[in-house]
């Protein structure tokens, strides 16, 4: 949302294809209609490459023996407790440099998020202790964006500009002025 509020130009092309797929007075947005919402889909999943709610996997350990196990040519000894930073991984500028990332011809189309071809970004962690609830956070996740985004047009609080330096959360909370979309001429 932080990003919707500092790049308008985004937010008004979000609200564009969401009035386009949902038609209809009184008409709110279902299921159905988020399968047909790339740009949306592509706005959710940026978010979560830049910014993943979860900073770490649960810390996984080798079960076999030192020398077994190399990540990245460095041994782990059994039993030793790895974690992995999720928040650098999406940001390698090696692995994303298009623009374009989740739309259709950036590197990010159609990007497995279970880990299961190849590893670009992990938000739900991987391999078989990864999160099994991704399937509802992205639907919860395109969902509510979707909603507030339909609902209202959101802009900076006046002197407040975004900040996005993080600690853990926001290191400034995100203040934003929320105008009912009936309401914006
Ligand atoms: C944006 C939302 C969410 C994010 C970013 C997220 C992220 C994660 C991550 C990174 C892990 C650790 C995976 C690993 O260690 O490899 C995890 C584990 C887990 N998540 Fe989520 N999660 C989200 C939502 C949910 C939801 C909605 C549920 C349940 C309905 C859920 C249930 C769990 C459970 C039970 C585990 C532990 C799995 C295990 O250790 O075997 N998560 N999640």
């Amino acid at each position: 949302m932080a990003h919707l509020v500092a790049q308008p130009e985004i937010q008004a092309k979000l609200r564009a294809e969401i009035q386009h797929v949902v038609t209809g007075a009184g008409a709110g947005v279902e299921d159905e209609h988020l399968r047909r919402m790339p740009y949306l889909r592509a706005v959710v999943l940026e978010g979560l490459r830049r910014h993943p709610p979860t900073r770490f996997t649960v810390p996984h350990a080798a079960t076999e023996e030192a020398g077994t196990t190399t990540l990245d040519g460095f041994s782990v000894p059994r039993h030793v407790a790895v974690n992995f930073t999720l928040a650098g991984m999406g940001l390698d500028e090696a692995v994303w440099p298009d623009a374009r990332r989740f739309l259709p011809g950036g590197e990010g189309e159609g990007v497995d998020l279970t880990g299961g071809k190849e590893i670009k970004m992990m938000p739900f962690g991987a391999g078989r202790r990864m999160c099994p609830g991704v399937g509802l956070a992205l639907l919860h996740l395109e969902y509510f964006v979707a909603n507030l985004v339909r609902e209202f047009e959101w802009k900076e609080a006046p002197g407040e500009p975004v900040e996005f330096a993080e600690r853990l959360v926001m290191k400034r909370p995100l203040r934003a002025i929320a105008v009912p979309c009936t309401q914006v001429t």
